[in-house]
């Protein structure tokens, strides 16, 4: 991660990657770019139309691909919440920054993702919700390099979660590397 620099935010799809992402990048004076929407860009589809064109499986290999090709600098990067599906993504995020694994309770997402269908989650046929989030939690806990829970956090309380560890990171970068 040395010379790039950049936070990669990673977790379930309403846990806030997006919303705490680019208040953050405003605090910390950072650059922000939201995964999801460079697909929709290199693609040239919005992201349900490639659920719909080429399956959830299709899709979880345009995001791979995409984020694997994602080049920044001293940039918050709000991950779309299946990229953990793709390995050679994920080695490439870890590789240009510090990959943040923000952590909600199953409940609280829950009320979070009343309307799921209508975000596009990436969800087979016949999973739940639950069945998802017991799922990626492994994937999410291997691929990060820290995590951050926002039990009880309203979304500047997230950031300044955020903000704190991240400094402690910082200020301890030896002891982690
Ligand atoms: N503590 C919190 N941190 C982040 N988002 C929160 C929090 N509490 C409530 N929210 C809400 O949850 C939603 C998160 O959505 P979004 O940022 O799109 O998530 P993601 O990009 O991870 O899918 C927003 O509507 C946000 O206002
Ligand atoms: O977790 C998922 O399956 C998905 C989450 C979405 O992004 P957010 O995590 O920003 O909601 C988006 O990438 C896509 O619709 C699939
Ligand atoms: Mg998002």
């Amino acid at each position: 991660m040395e010379g790039h620099n950049n936070i990669v935010l990673i977790g379930m799809p309403g846990v806030g990657k997006s919303t705490v992402g680019v208040i953050l990048a405003k605090v910390l004076g950072y650059q922000f770019v939201d995964a999801d929407l460079v697909i929709q860009e290199q693609e040239g589809k919005l992201l349900c139309e490639i659920i719909e064109e080429v399956g959830t499986d299709g899709f979880i290999e345009v995001e791979n691909r995409v984020n694997a090709g994602i080049e920044a600098e001293h940039t918050i990067i709000a991950t779309g919440g299946s990229v953990v599906y793709g390995k050679e993504a994920m080695e490439h995020l870890r590789d240009i920054g510090t990959v943040v694994y923000l952590e909600v309770p199953y409940e609280i997402l829950e009320k979070r993702l009343a309307d799921i269908k209508g975000r596009g989650v990436v969800l087979r046929d016949g999973q739940t919700l639950h069945d998802l989030y017991l799922e990626r939690t492994p994937l999410y806990e291997k691929y990060a390099h820290v995590r951050v829970s926002e039990e009880n956090l309203n979304v500047e309380q997230t950031v300044e979660k955020l903000i704190e560890k991240l400094q402690f990171l910082n200020n301890n970068k030896q002891k982690y590397e």
